[in-house]
């Protein structure tokens, strides 16, 4: 089987580096382009065997499945170009959260899926959205997964859950490092510890938690219940942090949201025609 990347960038680039190093494929199983052509050739250096083409074309055109791993508004410029390479037995795979799966059934002729990755996949851990074209055959959604299953747990949605599931997938990490950083830049401050050691008790911390709740069937309320203590420290912690983020939430899938909603009314733009769809 040949795997196709066209793009290169962070998640490009990190979804090669996850399938090579857990043994899912082979470099020799690879195809790459990227826009500045240095990104794939560094890519090359480092996985010997892994192929290099000259255009997005080549790319397409050799690859049983591709991944596209560019931003919404390159999508448009990208298929006009690979659309006449692709045919009915290939796959195409966005990894962009608003290109909407009817977006590429429309102008593809080839089978059409949605993954949403997350950068928790460069450690085999995490999940990956999976969503599927209406070609899409049990098989074709067998070998998707069992490749996928070397780098994430996935999982399939529904595209209407695309935007909140990808709040939690693969914006979380990035919501939760946000967390973590005021926290350890308020305890160095005020107490004078090294942030090396925090950083290090926050990752373990994280960790732990994660295994809490997906191998011991914790929720998170039960959680909190385990560890706060009644009239104990840690319950006046939560009180003080309930009060004060409750509504920060609903603030920030408003503004995932609105974004994505952004994104979309472009694609919309760009593909000729418009989606009905709920907001949330
Ligand atoms: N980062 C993350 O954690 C996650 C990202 N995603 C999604 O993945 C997508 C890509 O994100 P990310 O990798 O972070 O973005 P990057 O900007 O790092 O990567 C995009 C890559 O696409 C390349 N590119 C752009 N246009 C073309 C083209 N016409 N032909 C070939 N290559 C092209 C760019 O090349 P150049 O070097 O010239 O800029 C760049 O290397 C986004 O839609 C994002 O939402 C999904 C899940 C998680
Ligand atoms: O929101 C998205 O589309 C993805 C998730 C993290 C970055 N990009």
């Amino acid at each position: 089987m040949k795997v196709g990347f066209i793009g290169t960038g962070s998640m490009g680039s990190l979804l090669i580096d996850a399938f090579i190093h857990s043994g899912a494929l082979l470099p020799e199983q690879i195809q790459i382009s990227n826009r500045s052509p240095e990104k794939a050739h560094q890519l090359a250096k480092r996985h010997a065997g892994l192929t290099v083409c000259s255009c997005n074309e080549e790319t397409a055109s050799s690859s049983n499945v591709l991944f596209l791993c560019i931003k919404p508004l390159e999508f448009r410029s990208v298929i006009n170009e690979i659309k006449d390479q692709l045919e009915e037995g290939q796959i195409a795979i966005s990894i962009t959260s608003p290109v909407q799966l009817i977006h590429l059934e429309s102008t593809l002729n080839c089978k059409v899926a949605k993954i949403i990755p997350s950068i928790t996949n460069l450690t085999g851990g995490g999940a990956s959205l999976c969503m599927y074209g209406s070609r899409i055959k049990e098989e074709d959604r067998q070998l998707i997964e069992s490749l996928l299953s070397y780098i994430s747990r996935p999982v399939e949605i529904l595209e209407s859950h695309t935007r909140i599931t990808s709040d939690f997938s693969s914006c979380g990490p990035a919501f939760l490092s946000l967390f973590m950083e005021k926290w350890i830049d308020a305890a160095v401050e005020m107490t004078g510890i090294d942030r090396r050691t925090l950083n290090a008790l926050a990752g373990e911390m994280l960790l732990g938690t994660g295994k809490l709740l997906t191998e011991e069937g914790f929720s998170p309320e039960q959680l909190q219940h385990r560890v706060a203590v009644p009239g104990g420290i840690t319950a006046q912690a939560l009180a003080l942090l309930d009060s004060n983020l409750s509504g920060l939430f609903y603030q920030l899938i408003k503004t995932t949201h609105d974004k994505y909603e952004e994104d979309l009314v472009k694609l919309d733009a760009a593909f000729g025609f418009t989606i009905n769809r709920p907001r949330y």
